[in-house]
């Protein structure tokens, strides 16, 4: 079946130095050819000098033309790229023509779709591209990169190849027993946790993985006038949030992002909770409370200069189970450390008026997030995330049915097949239409 030919720009429609429009299928050649001054014979992948042509032959613009000829181009077909100036009227004008010229304008990620079914990326190649394009901050771009380089399909194919080879021993054995030897149980475990092991480490990843991804989410709160905003202020570099030596001066939650050690974090300023406020004040509690359910870490703040109350207690015993950093402000004001804590690693001590503890606190936030520097791969995609987590639950079932699936190969070859098939779905050897229009609906045109 012929498949269309499909164009987009391939940069965004804001003016710019140089923009990009691609072509891509059967026709991107001789399409490309009628709006472009080229020679009579031309070579691939060489840049060309020309004008840029109307359909009544006027000059649109002058750029540049590379032609990739099938199959040694991103998608795998015919591919023309055609170089404009950024300027946003001759870009649509050039796809308008490509489209009178036979083209079709391509849906979102259809180019990329087009390199997934013509077998140039795997599918987490595929997501890596939507990954890069979408990364914040270096860590995610690094993370994706490496994933786009295949180093996660690398892993899940020697992961594979284990799983194939044990499920073709136990086949040979079910179709030929009397000339193979008999498989020993412990032999198949031991593949099996050997595997396990390495998926576990990917799963432990995520956590990670997303927190570098989507960025940290942190609440700062305690009671009224301690120096929430302050802090949040300190933390962010400027006055973003209203400063009053007035109780309840902070009433609705206010969030800014900011990053530290190039991890993106979600900054919460929330209102002072306290009982005894207002109507108005009472909703912002409400949500400040809300906020801190939703939070990944709590900065408990406390005013150093008034010890630990009563009140501080009672907001304290509501978010001391979550992941938290004791925050004693207000340091400027005392001499010596408060000693209500026993003995707890998470206590900071700031000053918003000299700054002091405010880098100390930082590191903390990282430490105790546990992000260190790693060359491992990091999984930072919940689909690859689910699959991974649903083999090792299937390969824990197995080891501990392992007697009875001895004796009952069929069914153990079953099982180990149904393994094998959800790392096959994470390189996209196995996918169905929702998967694939999930996956691909998230791309922006163009890509
Ligand atoms: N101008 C331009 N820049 C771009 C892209 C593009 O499509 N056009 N890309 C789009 O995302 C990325 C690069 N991805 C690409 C991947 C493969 C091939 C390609 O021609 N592959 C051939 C030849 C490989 C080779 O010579 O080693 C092949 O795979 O056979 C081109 C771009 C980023 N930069
Ligand atoms: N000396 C000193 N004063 C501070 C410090 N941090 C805040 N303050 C003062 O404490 C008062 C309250 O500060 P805010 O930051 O508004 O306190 P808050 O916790 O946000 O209060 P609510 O929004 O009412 O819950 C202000 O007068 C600040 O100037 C600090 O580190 N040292
Ligand atoms: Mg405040």
């Amino acid at each position: 079946m012929k498949k269309d030919t499909i164009v987009a720009n391939a940069t965004p429609l804001i003016p710019s130095a140089v923009g990009i429009v691609r072509i891509s299928g059967e026709d991107a050649l001789k399409i490309g050819k009628q709006i472009f001054t080229l020679p009579q014979e031309i070579q691939e992948r060489k840049a060309y000098f020309g004008k840029i042509l109307d359909l009544d032959g006027s000059v649109l613009d002058e750029g540049l033309f590379i032609y990739f000829k099938a199959p040694k181009s991103f998608t795998g077909e015919d591919v023309v790229e055609i170089y404009p100036h950024g300027s946003v009227p001759v870009i649509k004008k050039i796809i308008e023509n490509v489209i009178t010229l036979g083209g079709r304008l391509a849906n979102p990620g259809e180019f990329t779709y087009r390199a997934f079914l013509n077998g140039k990326i795997d599918l987490t190649q595929a997501e890596a591209i939507a990954d890069l394009i979408s990364a914040k901050t270096e860590k995610a771009s690094k993370a994706a990169v490496r994933l786009l380089e295949g180093k996660l399909s690398e892993k899940i194919n020697s992961l594979r190849e284990t799983l194939l080879n044990l499920i073709s021993l136990i086949e040979a054995e079910i179709n030929f027993p009397e000339d193979v030897e008999e498989i020993d149980s412990q032999l198949i475990v031991e593949n099996l946790l050997k595997v396990k092991k390495s998926i576990d480490k990917l799963v432990g990843s995520y956590k990670k993985g997303s927190l570098i991804k989507e960025g940290i989410k942190l609440a700062i709160v305690g009671r009224p006038n301690v120096g929430k905003s302050s802090l949040f202020n300190a933390m962010v570099g400027y006055e973003r949030s209203i400063v009053s030596s007035y109780q309840g001066t902070t009433r609705d939650f206010i969030e800014e992002t900011l990053k530290i050690k190039d991890i993106p974090i979600i900054l919460l300023d929330t209102a002072g909770i306290r009982e005894t406020a207002e109507y108005v004040e009472k909703l912002g509690i409400e949500r400040s409370k809300q906020k801190i359910e939703e939070a990944d870490i709590i900065l408990f703040v406390i005013d150093g200069s008034q010890g630990f109350t009563d009140e501080d207690k009672k907001i304290y015993d509501e978010i001391k189970n979550k992941i938290h950093i004791i925050v004693i402000n207000k340091a400027d004001l005392i001499t010596k450390p408060l000693d209500i804590f026993e003995k707890s690693d998470n206590i900071i001590y700031t000053s918003s008026v000299t700054f002091q503890g405010i880098k100390d606190l930082e590191e903390k936030i990282i430490e105790i997030l546990g992000i260190t520097e790693t060359e491992d791969e990091i999984i930072i995609n919940l689909r690859h995330y689910t699959l991974l987590k649903q083999a090792i639950e299937k390969i824990e079932k197995v080891v501990e049915n392992i007697d009875f699936l001895i004796e009952n190969k069929e069914i153990l070859m079953l099982d180990l097949q149904e393994v094998l098939n959800y790392l096959e779905e994470i390189v996209g050897h196995i996918t169905t239409e929702d998967v694939l229009g999930n996956i691909f609906s998230k791309f922006c045109i163009g890509k």
